[in-house]
């Protein structure tokens, strides 16, 4: 490949990846890799001006415009930022602005670079009026009724605000939401999020601003945009957005020379950890806005600030051997066994590779130096290899072909990327990791049995599959290693409780593949017991909203198995719930899949009990008007929610009247 060649061959790679990252917000390479090949390519440019393109993805802002929002022209444009990752980057560009500033002087701000994904929220005489993403910069996705939801973001300004201007900042999602997400997707099947900042763009651009309101999400402002406004300097600003009602982080500094800068990123590097929220380095932005003015900007990002990279939590180590762990669910896990190496404070000795496909691509062979980085799960991942110091006569990975554990030849079902033993009933690992999903705390939530002993009471004979938790006695118990008369009576204890836990609870503790907490709670609420959901065809399992075909075939496989019916039939004998609660059953389905808001001032029920009434029949309750709202229930003095539903057309206006002879007929 010439040059020409390998420029054009990576920006039509790096497109792709921006398409990924910023429109899918599902990337597919690490930021570590991609940055790898933007350098790569920023170099090629730079020896070969020859090839220069406006359009290339390195003159240019990296986002992109979707098509599920309308398009918004931004009146000032949304900027990137240059990138620095060393202490002679820094000193690099003061000379630059030295340079052209001749000898003023220079203060410097200092403010954490949030890691989520920008926003420019535009307010007229105090009041919200759009919320723009920043696209390719010169356009993007309006967003407002999401932005709406978040709780920090003020509909209202306070004090005295500037008449028209544009906010801009960044919306992020906290460290512990986004776990708790992943770990959902991860009992529910779904492939995790990459990082907190896709998830959060991801949530922003969801279609149900309910579901984004329980996202959790923060803005944090960093900057304002627009004419003649009442600020000399950037620290006037963050103040000045504090006074009007914003919630401006109090990490920032105000720094007299780079010596202070250079304190302040040091101090970060390392209390970033303790941080709610992820930050991936520091903005230093010159301080005056007059001096901002001069300095200008690049193609694609101001001169007058410079983000500085933290180093990614990345390390190269030696891959010595590949283990192959067997889920409870039979799903064959690839792991990696590594020389030790330190990592963002930790010594990783392992590191997950989740699949076939994914070892292929990578492209790992035993004795490869290979990259490991943290990403949001809790166990690293291999994103790379250093192929520069592969040595000759390594061995492209062969995946495993039979169950490591019991030797039955493994399946890899169409379309998915996972291998499985399909040796359910007789694979140990399997079995096991069954067991200590049923007594887990979400699910029957026997406390008394840990893992370990779960383990023991297998090895033991006492129990080969679930439903044996409930012949269990005492005198069988006691005799086992280490188990003294009251734990054992513990153990009965807590088994005879388990059968209060409710049907949902039942429905996720026998672990049917893909059926996640989440998914329980809907099959429940829409089947109601286990014979109708064992009934219910394929067309009817995917009616039920968020069940897609994935789980139905699973669900459908599951009922299809004797052994299975044999334990539900022998569950249900030991007195377990398998039909919905009193308290959880719907009172009618009178609402079902319909859309309700509520609004003005209500005589008949309050806002609370409005809510509950539509969830007890059946319906959903949403927090805007949009195309997505079937109906909205008008009080007095309804104002703008009534006006943008006339306008939209397809809403239909109720009395709160109206509303109660919907439900009772
Ligand atoms: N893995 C992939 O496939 C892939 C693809 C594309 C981009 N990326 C990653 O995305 C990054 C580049 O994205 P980018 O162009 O959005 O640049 P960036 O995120 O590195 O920096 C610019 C952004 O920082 C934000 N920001 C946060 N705090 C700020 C503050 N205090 N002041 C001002 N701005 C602040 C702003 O929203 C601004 O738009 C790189 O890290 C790259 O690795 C990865
Ligand atoms: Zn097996």
């Amino acid at each position: 490949m010439n040059i020409q060649e390998r420029i054009l061959a990576l920006r039509e790679e790096i497109s792709q990846h921006n398409y990924n990252y910023y429109v899918l917000d599902n990337p597919s390479i690490s930021d570590f890799e991609f940055d790898l090949k933007l350098k790569e390519l920023i170099k090629l440019e730079q020896e070969n001006p020859l090839f220069f393109d406006v359009n290339s993805p390195s003159q240019r802002v990296g986002g992109m415009i979707t098509k599920n929002f309308p398009t918004i022209q931004h009146e000032f444009r949304m900027y990137s930022l240059d990138n620095s990752y060393s202490v002679e980057d820094l000193q690099d560009w003061e000379k630059r602005i030295e340079k052209q500033l001749g000898d003023e002087k220079v203060e410097f701000v200092c403010e954490l670079k949030y890691d989520g994904a920008s926003i420019s929220i535009y307010y007229e005489n105090g009041e919200l009026k759009q919320a723009v993403t920043r696209g390719d910069g010169y356009q993007g996705d309006e967003i407002t009724n999401n932005i709406r939801t978040i709780q920090s973001i003020p509909l209202k300004l306070k004090g005295n605000f500037p008449e028209r201007f544009y906010m801009r900042g960044e919306i992020t999602i906290p460290l512990d939401t986004f776990k708790l997400i992943n770990e959902e997707r991860a009992n529910n099947g779904l492939e995790l999020y990459a990082n907190p900042r896709n998830t959060a763009s991801g949530s922003l651009k969801l279609q149900d601003n309910t579901e984004v309101s329980k996202r959790g999400l923060q803005c944090f402002p960093y900057y304002f945009v627009g004419n003649n406004l009442p600020y000399a300097t950037q620290w006037d600003m963050l103040q000045g957005a504090n006074e009007l009602g914003f919630k401006v982080p109090n990490t920032s500094k105000l720094c007299s020379s780079l010596e202070e800068v250079l304190e302040f990123v040091n101090y970060w590097d390392t209390e970033r950890k303790n941080l709610p929220y992820e930050t991936d380095g520091i903005v230093i932005k010159v301080n005056s806005l007059a001096q901002q003015e001069e300095l200008g900007y690049t193609a694609k990002a101001p001169r007058w600030a410079m983000a500085y990279k933290f180093k990614a939590e990345a390390a190269e180590t030696e891959l010595l051997s590949i283990d192959y762990q067997v889920g409870r669910t039979g799903a064959i896990t690839p792991v990696a066994n590594l020389a030790p190496v330190s990592l963002a404070g930790t010594i990783v000795k392992r590191a997950s590779v989740h699949n076939e496909d994914i070892i292929k691509k990578l492209d790992i062979r035993i004795g490869d130096k290979v990259y490991v980085e943290k990403g949001g799960e809790i166990i690293p991942k291999i994103v790379g290899v250093n192929t520069d110091v592969r040595e000759p006569g390594t061995q492209e990975i062969e995946f495993i072909k039979e169950c490591p554990s019991c030797g039955t030849e493994l399946i890899r079902k169409e379309g998915e990327a996972q291998h499985y033993c399909p040796n359910d009933t007789g694979c140990e690992p399997q079995i096991i990791g069954k067991l200590e999903h049923f007594i887990s705390r979400k699910a029957m939530n026997i406390d008394s049995i840990g893992g370990e002993t779960a383990a023991l009471l297998f090895q033991a004979g006492l129990v080969n599959n679930v439903a044996d938790f409930y012949t269990l006695q005492k005198e069988d118990i006691l005799p086992l290693d280490r188990m003294a008369e009251k734990s054992a009576q513990n153990i009965i204890n807590s088994v005879e409780k388990s059968k209060e836990q409710p049907f949902e609870k039942v429905l996720y503790a026998i672990g049917i593949r893909h059926v996640g907490e989440t998914v329980a709670k809907k099959l429940v609420k829409h089947f109601q017991n286990i014979d109708r959901l064992m009934a219910a065809t394929m067309e009817e399992l995917v009616s039920v909203g968020d069940i897609g075909e994935k789980i139905a075939i699973s669900i459908k496989d599951y009922f299809k198995d004797e052994d299975n019916l044999a334990l539900i039939e022998r569950l249900r004998a030991y007195g377990l719930n398998f039909e919905i609660g009193e308290e959880a059953k719907p009172l009618s389905d009178a609402l079902e899949g319909k859309t309700f808001l509520f609004t003005g001032t209500l005589t008949k029920f309050t806002r609370t009990e409005a809510q509950k009434m539509v969830e007890a029949n059946g319906g959903k309750n949403i927090s805007a008007v949009s195309k997505n709202l079937n109906y909205l229930i008008a009080g007095e003095k309804a104002g703008s929610k009534l006006k943008k539903a006339e306008e939209i057309g397809t809403v239909v206006v109720l009395t709160e009247d109206e509303f109660l002879t919907m439900i009772n007929g």
